[in-house]
């Protein structure tokens, strides 16, 4: 039967990148996505920003919401100090069955936790069934009528503390409006937007830097 993208991605992790070299697995990723198939991954430009926004910060515990192939995680973990954790969220099994063996071949296992679920089942249980306390980072990235709910859901389970940032990706498009609006006019929030581009395109996205104020 017919390989599915994300498959093919993987493929194309393995047969242009190197084992543990989690630098090479981006520039494959971002290889494949120009110049062979399109894929959702936050890409080249706007990871560029990920990485300033997460090299600025030196989270200790990160949520990523949206793990799709993987592409982010790993751009996320290879900064990441040792002891540090990052906990995705992916919804769709298949993503994450490719998700896994990206993030075991760019050799960043031990720093991550693939959770497969819904945000909004799995955001109420993060304390007990992970020990967190609080994230110092999230990266928003998966269904994006979830973006507001789940922020207001990690608020109301004292995910979030002073502070904490939360980067969200797509703001333009597909587009976050209700979500945008909350984090731009809410005292509880101090945001910003970094312009960029849909990933491996010239349309118009960016990114939304939010910083929880308790
Ligand atoms: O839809 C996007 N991402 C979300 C994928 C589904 C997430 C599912 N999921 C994962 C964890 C999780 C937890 N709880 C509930 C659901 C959950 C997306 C789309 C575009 C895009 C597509 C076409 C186009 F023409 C222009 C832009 C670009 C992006 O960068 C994107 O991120
Ligand atoms: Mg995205």
């Amino acid at each position: 039967t017919k390989s599915t993208r994300p498959q093919r991605l993987l493929k194309a992790v393995q047969k242009h990148s190197t084992r543990g070299d989690p630098q090479s697995v981006i520039s494959a990723i971002d290889h494949f996505c120009r110049h062979r198939e399109w894929a959702m991954n936050v890409g080249d430009e706007k990871g560029s920003i990920l990485d300033s926004v997460v090299s600025e910060l030196n989270p200790e515990k990160v949520l990523e919401l949206g793990t799709y192939c993987g592409y982010s995680t790993v751009r996320i973990a290879r900064l990441l100090p040792p002891g540090a954790r990052l906990i995705t969220l992916e919804f769709n099994a298949d993503y994450a069955a490719i998700a896994r063996q990206v993030i075991a071949w760019a050799g960043l296992e031990d720093k991550v936790q693939l959770v497969e679920g819904a945000s909004g089942d799995w955001i109420p249980r993060m304390k007990e069934h992970f020990g967190i306390e609080t994230f110092d980072f999230v990266f928003l990235d998966h269904w994006k009528d979830r973006y507001l709910p789940d922020t207001k859901l990690m608020e109301d389970c004292g995910l979030l503390r002073k502070g904490t940032v939360l980067l969200a990706d797509n703001v333009i498009c597909p587009g976050v409006p209700d979500y945008l609006e909350y984090v731009r006019n809410s005292l509880s929030y101090k945001s910003c937007y970094f312009k960029s581009h849909l990933e491996y395109t010239k349309a118009e996205d960016g990114l939304e830097k939010s910083v929880f104020l308790g």
